[in-house]
């Protein structure tokens, strides 16, 4: 057998169990994959049948002395496949009743452990009780349960039996029977796997596991290297799983040529940027060499763009990385309108203030409307609709509006909106938007953007400017734009609809389901925030709220309701020491409040009890190497994660924030700034990995609920 023929496939919990053993024996470990990956049949390496193991072809493998790695030498073909590596005793105990075979209905690979016993079918006086009675045995293996597993999932009675049966179960199908668990019909979660490619397969070869490595299942599971330094670098950086082991759900989405723009929702955590991220590793992989256009990777923020820069040079060839831009959509903007010669000045409302101020001086003296509701018309209809005349303005229909305006009060306001422009242009100053539209119209002259491909991130929070924008910059066709959002974060714009800024998704459209980040109880108590609202699914529709899991369960959000705001603090600095008692450190752990003021004050509060703080500031990346507990504005954690969340000084005034727009007299502007703040709480709450602590003094925000601690 030519040595370049093998395979060696290395599974998720190997690299797990690496990031968990000593230093000194992880660099044996490196020595060891480095020889095995060049020939695991040389005669340096020890195979070791383990007489004690329920799968025959376990074999255990010499790292030092003391430390083993657990390998499968199929009996016939050329696959070896590293499923752990630990101390010997605890390699055996691992390996004992764990059985890694290839499933006979789905044909892909999997790992899971059996029970010391057996049982084929669940004690008689649990029967009833059981959560997937109603299922047959054949509905179960189906789905890919392994027969051996069959008596455990008829012991089923409850959530906590099903959590813990994850440990046991292959991770597919645990899937399966969480969405089972949550009420989706058997056909759906047929359907839900299925279009991930996972259905059952005739005349599956249960030896062959070249084939069944290929697999979307075995492929979420097993790393097949193609470099020693690809291995090397995944050992550098064991527990960053998104970077090798897609889901099947988000793989097909990733690798595959598409006929036109395609959309991708999903809620907080469910991977849309991994996916992102992937997909243009994908493109930059398959485009043609030659081309001279590039891929550009954009965002709504500065900070995940300069987050995602950094991940993908750590999962691309340089040659590859080299052909993608990632730079936020404002930035890009500016760098194009400088080449094009623009010579305006962009201005986020700091000199506007001014000018509205003078423009007011055009609204007649019997008109009682204030600037506020004048500048909401602005952002609502005038701009979004490019409206540069009375007539245009006197026939738009003013969607989104709560408050009629006749003929003449048009006609009364109109001078307003004209004078500000002027005046605008006269000081050479743009908003945002306004530069969005200057570089769509030199675009449209047949200026090129030079790329090829658009992948989009936190679409949510892109205006109707920015997706006009983002649709001329690139020509229709083949893997034009890939889109991805989750309007349940939507913080900064107002909602637009692609279609209507020319991006035709239908047929394109697809929803990530499953979180990777928050526990359930955290995912249950965000989607609470949400029950009555409407969601858009950035196209004008409606999303659905329903359907996302999360396979990690944890506490449920703890909620403080102090009597002032120093009692609030001393109970937000006790929380911490609790964490830090437990984890050694506070690097982890990040404290959020509504506005400026408030992370201030707090900030003050907090040092005063000692504890050491680490500011999130606008542009600087966080560096996790640093001490001290994060703190920040609720919006400076937009796309972030942390282990651990404070959400603080959630008074009543603070959530929703009594701000202009919630005391505007429009009942519509009023909706719109109450839903970006529940946006904006959920947002805050979604990015915690372990633990969310809300908290306020007097009278709280009354989104928190009544689970007080
Ligand atoms: N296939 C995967 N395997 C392991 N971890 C994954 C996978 N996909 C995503 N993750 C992890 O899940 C977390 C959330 O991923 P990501 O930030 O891409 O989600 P998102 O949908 O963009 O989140 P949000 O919208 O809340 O900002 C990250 O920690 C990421 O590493």
């Amino acid at each position: 057998m030519a040595i370049n023929d093998i395979q060696v496939a290395i599974s998720d919990d190997f690299f797990s169990a690496f990031a968990r053993i000593p230093q000194k024996q992880q660099t044996k470990v490196q020595h060891f994959l480095t020889k095995f990956q060049q020939d695991p049949t040389a005669s340096g390496i020890n195979y070791e049948k383990l007489h004690q193991c329920r799968d025959p072809r376990i074999r255990s493998v010499r790292i030092d002395q003391t430390y083993r790695g657990i390998v499968l030498q199929p009996k016939s073909g050329n696959v070896y496949m590293l499923l752990w590596v630990d101390h010997h005793d605890r390699a055996y105990e691992w390996a004992k009743n764990r059985i890694c075979d290839i499933n006979p209905q789905l044909g892909a690979v999997q790992i899971y452990r059996v029970t010391e016993k057996e049982e084929p079918q669940a004690p008689e006086d649990k029967k009833d009780a059981a959560m997937f009675s109603s299922l047959r045995d054949k509905d179960l293996l189906r789905l890919g349960l392994p027969e051996k597993l069959l008596g455990d999932v008829r012991s089923i009675e409850t959530e906590p039996d099903l959590k813990d049966f994850a440990q046991s179960c292959p991770e597919h199908v645990y899937e399966a029977l969480v969405w089972l668990s949550q009420g989706e019909s058997y056909d759906d979660v047929l359907s839900i796997i299925a279009e991930q490619g996972v259905q059952e397969k005739e005349g599956v070869d249960t030896e062959d596991f070249t084939s069944a490595l290929d697999h979307p299942v075995s492929r979420h599971k097993f790393y097949i290297a193609p470099t020693e330094k690809a291995l090397l670098d995944m050992l550098h950086a064991p527990l960053e799983n998104w970077r090798t082991f897609l889901h099947p759900s988000q793989r097909r989405l990733v690798e595959k040529s598409w006929s036109g723009p395609v959309r991708v929702l999903g809620g907080a955590g469910t991977g849309k940027t991994v996916v992102a991220m992937h997909r243009a590793k994908w493109l930059a992989e398959h485009m043609e060499r030659k081309s001279s256009k590039k891929i550009l990777f954009t965002t709504f923020t500065k900070n995940l763009a300069a987050d995602i820069q950094a991940n993908l040079e750590k999962i691309m060839d340089k040659e590859d990385f080299d052909r993608i831009k990632v730079i936020n959509l404002d930035r890009w903007v500016m760098e194009f309108l400088s080449d094009q010669g623009h010579g305006f000045t962009v201005d986020y409302g700091e000199k506007s203030k001014e000018l509205w101020q003078q423009s007011l001086e055009m609204l007649p003296s019997e008109m009682e409307l204030s600037l506020g509701f004048l500048k909401e018309e602005w952002d609502e209809v005038i701009q979004p609709l490019e409206i540069s005349d009375l007539d245009s303005y006197i026939r738009t229909e003013r969607r989104g509006r709560g408050l009629a305006l006749s003929r003449q009060e048009r006609e009364g306001i109109w001078p307003v909106f004209e004078r500000y422009m002027g005046l605008m242009d006269q000081e050479k100053l743009r908003e945002p938007a306004d530069m969005m539209r200057d570089a769509r119209l030199y675009l449209e002259k047949g200026n090129p953007s030079g790329f090829g491909h658009i992948i989009v991130d936190e679409a949510q929070d892109m205006g109707v400017q920015a997706f006009r924008l983002l649709r001329a910059m690139v020509s229709e066709g083949p893997d034009d734009l890939f889109i991805v959002g989750d309007a349940h974060q939507r913080i900064y714009s107002v909602q637009a609809a692609l279609s209507q800024c020319g991006i035709r998704i239908v047929g394109r459209s697809t929803r990530l389901r499953i979180n990777y980040r928050t526990s359930e109880e955290t995912r249950r108590w965000a989607m609470a925030l949400m029950k009555d609202v409407f969601v858009d699914d950035l196209d004008g529709g409606e999303d659905q709220q329903e359907g996302y899991i999360s396979l990690i369960h944890g506490t449920e959000p703890q909620i403080l309701a102090a009597d002032n705001p120093e009692a609030e603090c001393d109970a937000i600095a006790d929380h911490l020491r609790l964490i830090e008692r437990n984890e050694g450190a506070l690097n982890a752990c990040c404290v959020v409040l509504r506005t400026h003021k408030l992370l201030q004050q707090y900030s003050g509060e907090l040092e005063k009890r000692g504890l050491v703080l680490y500011p999130l500031l606008p542009s600087k990346p966080d560096d996790r190497e640093e001490p001290g507990v994060r703190i920040g504005t609720m919006h400076r954690v937009k796309g972030l994660e942390f282990d651990h969340m404070l959400i603080c000084g959630m008074n009543e005034d603070a959530m929703p924030l009594m701000s202009h727009a919630m005391k505007s007299e429009d009942p519509e502007i009023r909706k719109k700034a109450e839903m970006r703040d529940r946006a904006l709480l959920f947002m805050a709450v979604t990015r915690a990995k372990k633990s969310v602590f809300l908290s306020g003094s007097g009278k709280i925000s009354p989104w928190l609920g009544e689970n007080l601690a």
